[in-house]
């Protein structure tokens, strides 16, 4: 099929060379043309394992271009929209302005029998007030709401093979669903579910999603803090609720919290929504969700001074990890970026490390320090912070890394060092929640 994607970044752009590799023509547009120059000579303009093989073997191909200039999307059959959708800083609302410029651009170039699918994470009642624009305006052409559920890191694959496939359209358009069928026919033949519903419920599954996947971490963080207080270990207890199916283990690593460009803001548009609705009440208990993640971090800062002897001034923090989860250079809300920051205003010196984030750190956080190499961070620190579970990390030899530290103080903020292999070499070891 011919196919456009409106927005090019974390989604968009895996999205569009998914779908080239899937053998579709597809064409990605976006207004940053910084981006779209990158992209159209193979290069990702971020970080994502697998993104740059399907990148440059579709390219090659000739099946994927991209474009600045929305016209090129003129002669696609589908149209996905992958704008951004991020917090509004008053309210915690979603902004759609860039889901609303991007399909007011589309309104005029669409073809006889084109299908825009909205991808973006929308406030509930988005698509129903598009399809009334769509009406008014292009009623040749037809809107569909099929959220994305990929995970960074894993983003490639979550494309090419998802859990599930969520179709929102309108009353009885079962052409939008046989258009999304075809698109989607590798996954749909592989044998993934797929749910075909309204755009109401389309919309939902996805915020839901998140405030689900965001309430379990949660979960688990508020009982690792129950663990600190009574020598209980979370990790344990987590494997121990994680064996019945109906809990089940996975989102149940307590540590510094959640972060990202998706699940901290999708529970916090989610309310705002909600309180529009008149439910505030409803979903208060995801504010309480907001603020248990939000504490973890100021829990680190609290351990990390006491570790500290009473004060940060002045002593040398190394900060292993900058982003907000490992195989990913996305430091959107990064609980590392903020404890760093933290340490940083308490007058440490935090030196940070990332195999992938530093640079998207210092243009956000120029204010600290960034080197390439554990080996570098680690250099005489007075404490170590394992704040992102990247592979290398969580490998490392606390013989080996004794000899470079000042003190052998380590905070492991994702639980996933051994702390007996860590205290039998001399470290001070700290899990969360961890005796
Ligand atoms: N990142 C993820 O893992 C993920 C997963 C599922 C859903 N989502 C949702 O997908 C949406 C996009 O997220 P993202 O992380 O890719 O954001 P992003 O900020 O990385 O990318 C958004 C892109 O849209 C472009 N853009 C903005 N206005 C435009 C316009 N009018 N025309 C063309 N391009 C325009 C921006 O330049 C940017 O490149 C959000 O709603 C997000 O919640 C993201
Ligand atoms: O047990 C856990 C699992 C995750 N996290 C943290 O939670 C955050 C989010 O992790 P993850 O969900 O794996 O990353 P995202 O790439 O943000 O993916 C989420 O957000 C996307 C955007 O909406 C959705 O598409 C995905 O389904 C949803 O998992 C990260 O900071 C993780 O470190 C924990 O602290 N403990």
């Amino acid at each position: 099929m011919r196919i456009s994607v409106i927005g090019c970044g974390y989604l968009g752009a895996v999205h569009a060379s998914a779908m080239a590799e899937l053998g579709h023509e597809v064409v990605g547009i976006d207004v940053d043309r910084r981006k779209i120059e990158a992209l159209a000579a193979a290069h990702p303009p971020f970080y994502e394992p697998g993104l740059p093989e399907i990148l440059n073997s579709a390219t090659a191909s000739g099946r994927l271009r991209f474009s600045p200039d929305i016209a090129d999307a003129a002669d696609a059959e589908v149209h996905f929209l992958a704008v951004g959708t991020p917090q509004s800083s008053e309210t915690g609302a979603a902004d759609v302005s860039f889901v609303d410029a991007a399909f007011e651009a589309l309104l005029p170039i669409l073809a006889e029998g084109a299908l825009v699918v909205g991808k973006s994470t929308v406030p509930v009642g988005t698509a129903a007030r598009l399809a009334e624009r769509l009406a008014a305006e292009a009623p040749h052409a037809a809107l569909a709401w099929n959220p994305e559920f990929l995970r960074e890191g894993f983003a490639v694959k979550d494309t090419l093979a998802p859990d599930r496939l969520v179709y929102g359209v309108a009353d009885g358009d079962d052409r939008a669903a046989s258009m999304l069928d075809h698109v989607y026919r590798a996954a749909i033949e592989a044998g993934t579910p797929r749910i075909i519903t309204d755009y109401a419920t389309a919309e939902l599954v996805k915020v839901a999603a998140n405030a689900f996947l965001a309430t379990k971490i949660s979960f688990i963080n508020a009982m690792s803090e129950i663990a600190d207080a009574t020598g209980a270990d979370v990790t344990a207890l987590a494997d121990a609720i994680g064996h019945d199916v109906r809990i089940g283990r996975r989102f149940l690593n307590a540590g510094v919290g959640f972060g990202g460009g998706c699940l901290p803001k999708d529970i916090r548009g989610f309310t705002a929504r909600a309180e529009e609705l008149g439910l505030g009440q409803t979903l208060a208990f995801l504010t309480e969700v907001d603020a248990i993640n939000m504490r973890q971090r100021r829990r680190v800062v609290d351990l990390a001074v006491r570790d500290l002897g009473g004060s940060a001034a002045g002593k040398k923090v190394a900060m292993l990890g900058v982003t907000f989860k490992p195989d990913s250079d996305d430091v959107r809300d990064s609980p590392a970026l903020d404890i760093a920051t933290s340490l940083n205003a308490l007058g440490a010196e935090v030196v940070a490390t990332d195999p992938e984030g530093i640079e998207n750190a210092r243009s956000r956080r120029p204010e600290l320090s960034y080197v390439p190499t554990t080996r570098e961070a680690l250099q005489l620190a007075d404490l170590v912070i394992l704040a992102t579970e990247w592979g290398e990390y969580r490998t490392l030899d606390p013989e080996v890394v004794g000899r470079l530290v000042g003190e052998r103080r380590i905070i492991d903020g994702r639980n996933v060092l051994d702390p007996a292999a860590w205290r039998a070499a001399g470290w001070h070891y700290r899990g969360i929640g961890r005796p």
